[in-house]
């Protein structure tokens, strides 16, 4: 299977980089011209030499042969400079192409096949096998050409001045291949190994530096790095195995690469001898001959990066090969939300949530409540298809979610989580989120997400980077820059998992005036972990026992709904009760 694959990964790669691949080939042709031109000097050496001994070397003659050799030398220069352009030029193109892709195919995968995925795994594949693409195109494609057309070029030269003593010189290239093929193929069982070590490393350092916070808290630094130095010492292992299964190959590659002065020096001596070459052939074969297989060295580096290649080609292969959301129709005028006898498990095994039968109206504002664990957010993420329910239908506008065009209904609904994301950019960036926004509606946005005043207050203002995702901002305002990005996005339809973190007073007022602004002449689906949210809502509705068990209006759900009236009374007891404490205990008052 992976032989296969390693077949078509070039021309898989090429396929990628689009147009760009004549760049890419443009330079290859170029490396060539390059090594044929290598050849002048050596041509040069034979001329004097053979003029030298012939007794016909004078300075006409030696001025010709240097303007030869200057002519030669600066296209070779020329050549080798234009190829590393275009090969640069065609390889970050390309690389820019393969992660648009694997980006675009990332966001519309299912949230269940990426959680199988550790962030290392994916960051590895997007930086270090990618980049290692850019190695292999923009360095190691020309370099190849370059080290194999070399010798090529310079046997077929020789064969042309004397047939044996050219074909006694390649004789170790024969041996040279074999060991060279025996290299890759055990340096290459070792990729899917190279990859995972690779991975654990990547999510260790991950880990590590966002836990940060975590680590300190807990003076955890010697537990934790425990698992980012034990990554490393796998790593320091893996390359010591595979050090010692290819070093006694190498050491063979390098000495039979040098090999060739024991056939040309007898071969050579004799036939000078029986007056079959002269003695400037005899110098050209001695000097030449025993040198230029060793150009073919750092085959066995661009062999190991060719190896690197491949695999990088086969991750982001696998990555593109996994199956993505699709649909085919519009997303509809109506946005009314019905969810029909939806029965969902993440493992197959256990059901999250079944028998779920409810319908949304457009415009229609719902909280949806219920026990921590009980699948709310399950629930809106089946609405805005981060999964697809295991039976049943979740339909807008009476179309299928799984019909729609996953890009269409993933620009008509917003969704804001639990946990405010916000990306490095500047506040201007993470509020419009690459839309094309003047300022100005940027700030109108923020302004009803009440996070104006506060970013005209800082001295970068909208400029002002967010740093390490956000974590110069509290969690209210955080909260408040998505709920600006999502007013700006302008969606019909929103989902709000409201935040757990109960913000100071101040704050949540702020955050409330946020959401009713944000809500307005919307249908909103809004997780209600603070009680007092249903208020704002036409209807409320109750995740228990694993289904939705009412969907009514908060007064008549209060009197109908004895979980509901409970956890009711509960929040109107927390918000009123005072505690005092008296030696460490809290007693209510
Ligand atoms: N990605 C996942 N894979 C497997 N199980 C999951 C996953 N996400 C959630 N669950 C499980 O599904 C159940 C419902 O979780 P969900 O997050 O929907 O509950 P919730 O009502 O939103 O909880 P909370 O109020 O605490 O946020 C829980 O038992 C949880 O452990």
């Amino acid at each position: 299977m992976r032989n296969k694959r390693n077949q078509n990964g070039f021309s898989l790669l090429m396929k990628w980089a689009g147009r760009n691949r004549f760049l890419i080939y443009a330079s290859v042709v170029l490396a060539l011209l390059s090594s044929l031109c290598g050849i002048a000097p050596y041509y040069v050496f034979y001329k004097v030499i053979d003029a030298a001994v012939a007794g016909t070397l004078d300075v006409h003659y030696a001025v010709r042969l240097a303007i030869i050799l200057v002519v030669f030398v600066a296209i070779r220069v020329v050549c080798n400079g234009v190829a590393a352009l275009l090969s640069h030029k065609g390889a970050y193109n390309s690389l820019y192409l393969v992660r648009c892709m694997v980006c675009d195919h990332l966001a519309k995968l299912p949230m269940g096949i990426l959680n199988e995925r550790s962030l290392g795994e994916i960051k590895c594949v997007m930086n270090e096998s990618i980049e290692k693409l850019e190695l292999f195109l923009a360095h190691n494609l020309p370099e190849l050409v370059l080290y194999l057309s070399g010798p090529v070029v310079m046997f077929i030269w020789l064969f042309t001045i004397n047939r044996i003593l050219a074909l006694l010189s390649i004789l170790p290239l024969f041996f040279v291949f074999i060991v060279m093929m025996f290299m890759f193929k055990k340096f290459f069982a070792f990729m899917d190994r190279i990859s995972a070590s690779s991975g654990t490393l990547s999510s260790s350092v991950s880990e590590y530096i966002n836990g940060m916070k975590l680590i300190k808290a807990y003076n955890m630094s010697v537990s934790s790095f425990r698992k980012y130095a034990n990554a490393i010492e796998d790593q320091f292992s893996m390359w010591s195995l595979i050090s010692k299964a290819t070093a006694p190959l190498y050491a063979a590659y390098v000495i039979l690469l040098e090999c060739g002065i024991l056939f040309l020096v007898p071969a050579g001596g004799w036939l000078y001898v029986h007056g079959h070459v002269s003695a400037g052939i005899l110098l050209l074969f001695a000097f030449i001959g025993t040198q230029y297989l060793t150009e073919i060295r750092p085959l066995q580096e661009l062999s190991n990066n060719l190896s690197f290649a491949l695999n990088g080609v086969n991750q982001v292969r696998d990555i593109l090969e996994l199956p993505t959301f699709e649909g085919t129709k519009e997303f509809p005028e109506n946005h009314d939300i019905s969810i029909e006898n939806v029965r969902f498990s993440y493992d197959g095994k256990v059901n999250v949530l079944e028998d779920v039968n409810f319908t949304i109206k457009e415009n229609e504002q719902i909280a949806v409540v219920g026990a921590s664990g009980g699948g709310k957010t399950t629930l809106i993420q089946l609405i805005a298809r981060f999964y697809d329910v295991s039976e049943g239908a979740i339909k807008i506008g009476g179309i299928n979610v799984k019909d729609i065009r996953y890009e269409e209904l993933l620009q008509n609904i917003s969704v804001i989580f639990q946990n405010a994301f916000l990306t490095r950019g500047s506040l201007y960036e993470n509020i419009a989120m690459g839309k094309n926004a003047t300022l100005e509606e940027v700030r109108n946005a923020a302004k009803l997400a009440q996070i104006d005043d506060f970013i005209m207050s800082l001295p970068d203002k909208y400029d002002t980077s967010v740093g390490n995702f956000g974590g110069r901002f509290s969690g209210g305002q955080k909260q408040r820059i998505c709920i600006a990005r999502a007013i700006l996005k302008n969606a019909p339809i929103l989902i709000l998992d409201e935040a757990t973190s109960a913000a100071d007073p101040e704050n949540q007022v702020e955050i409330d005036k946020a959401i009713v602004n944000l809500c307005e002449g919307k249908t909103v689906i809004i997780v209600a972990h603070r009680l007092g949210i249903t208020t704002l809502c036409n209807r409320v509705a109750v995740v228990e026992k694993h289904t939705v068990s009412d969907v009514l209006p908060l007064e008549e759900l209060l009197s109908k709904n004895a979980y509901f009236a409970k956890s009711w009374q509960d929040y109107n007891a927390a918000r009123t009760m005072k505690y005092s404490a008296k030696r460490g205990d809290f007693y209510e008052q």
